[in-house]
């Protein structure tokens, strides 16, 4: 009986994956090669507009540089695109050109002219580009040498200029509140990706261990097993309302990368810490009627954001996927299905007039808001699809 279900689990995913990768492949990847990098000016826009346009007069925030550099990487790693590494070694020139500022650090905005308007450090900013290095080390083995040394430097300034007393990182010097776990998951995220290429994988490993046991020790209430999302300078919740944010996407996204570290170190607390956040997402994140996860909960998991934006689904997704492989069973067969809704979830999005584009907002209203469609999700999405691709390779 549980094979025959098991089996059925298995085929509605694999039939999930073969729609998500046409889609990926077919629609979304060309156009946004097509149309997503400024070839005029240099850089990648910051969104296309439903028409299937370039939105050409949006500032660009520094964020969408390395996810769409990681994009391409790793779809031309995958033989999905032919001339990818031009775009990505443009798109990295232009990052590194516009960005940089006069110490070690990337800026936030710049204008779509390639000016930067806004300098300031932001933790997050620092976190993808350390992922687009890793992606550009793997993708472009000649420049492998000096992909890894830049990166190091990067992590190295940060630990030198940014490193919080106990663990983890600062969001400012001056000191600047609240310190935020959100930064934490990204870098969380780019030392997983360099641990797994790097020559020397040490500071990579160091620094994702720390990170891991900041988020079971810190970022996880040890009470209700929540992640929550902003914090004091000691690493207690923030007072007031925003010290009790939980978002379900960020419990997704953390599940899936603490089921990976869990795995690789062979850690059960990470594992468990890991499965508790998944339930969370489960019990509380979605919305029944929509059949999506929403935006914001408190800490006693009430809501305190109904939206419902794209990215939570491709998470939801990909921790899916992650705690299905690591389990036997009927665990397995239920994770399995988990990412059958969230493959469903994450379509819903997707059904655009023009293929390739996606919606962004699902308010309670069940209509979508009609607006340009942001750059920075395909970075969720593409990462999302190659995930439960890799699972499903590795289930059959
Ligand atoms: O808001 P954009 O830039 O689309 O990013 C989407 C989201 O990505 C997630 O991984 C988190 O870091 C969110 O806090 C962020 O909002």
């Amino acid at each position: 009986m549980l094979d025959a279900e098991y089996a059925r689990a298995l085929a509605t995913f694999a039939d999930e994956v073969s729609c998500l990768r046409d889609w990926l492949h077919n629609d979304a990847l060309p156009l946004w090669f097509e149309v997503g990098y400024d070839r005029q000016g240099g850089g990648f826009f910051e969104r296309i507009e439903l028409e299937g346009t370039p939105s050409v007069t949006d500032n660009r925030r520094a964020r969408v540089q390395p996810r769409q550099i990681y994009c391409f990487a790793a779809a031309g790693g995958r033989k999905a695109l032919v001339d990818w590494r031009e775009l990505v070694q443009l798109g990295f020139s232009w990052f590194e050109r516009v960005y940089r500022r006069d110490d070690a650090f990337f800026g936030s905005v710049a204008s779509p002219s390639g000016e930067m308007i806004d300098d300031s450090f932001d933790l997050y900013n620092q976190a993808f580009a350390l992922f687009a290095l890793s992606h550009l080390a793997v993708s472009i083995p000649e420049q492998k040498a000096l992909m890894e040394q830049k990166a190091r430097d990067l992590l190295g300034a940060l630990k030198t200029e940014y490193a919080h007393p106990e663990a983890g990182f600062q969001e400012g010097r001056p000191v600047k509140l609240p310190l935020c776990s959100n930064p934490h998951m990204h870098l969380f995220e780019a030392c997983l990706a360099w641990e797994a290429s790097a020559a020397d994988p040490t500071p990579w490993t160091a620094s994702a261990d720390e990170i891991a046991n900041l988020a079971m020790t810190r970022f996880i209430d040890r009470e209700t097993g929540a992640l929550r999302e902003f914090f004091d300078r000691d690493w207690t919740p923030f007072p007031g309302d925003s010290g009790r944010i939980v978002e379900p996407g960020h419990q997704f996204e953390w599940a899936w990368l603490l089921t990976r570290w869990g795995n690789a170190r062979n850690a059960p607390e990470a594992i468990a810490a890991a499965k508790r956040l998944f339930e969370i997402g489960v019990e509380h994140g979605i919305c029944e009627e929509r059949q999506v996860v929403f935006m914001g909960l408190f800490d006693d998991f009430s809501i305190s954001d109904h939206v419902a934006r794209l990215w939570p689904q491709t998470e939801w997704l990909k921790a899916s996927a992650a705690l299905a492989l690591i389990s036997n069973g009927e665990q397995r067969t239920y994770y399995l299905r988990q990412a059958v809704r969230a493959a469903g979830a994450l379509r819903k999005f997707l059904a655009t007039d023009i293929a390739g584009l996606w919606y962004d907002k699902l308010p309670p209203s069940g209509q979508f808001v009609k607006e340009p469609v942001p750059a920075s999700s395909l970075y969720h999405i593409l990462c999302s699809i190659y995930e439960v691709d890799d699972t499903l390779k590795q289930l059959r």
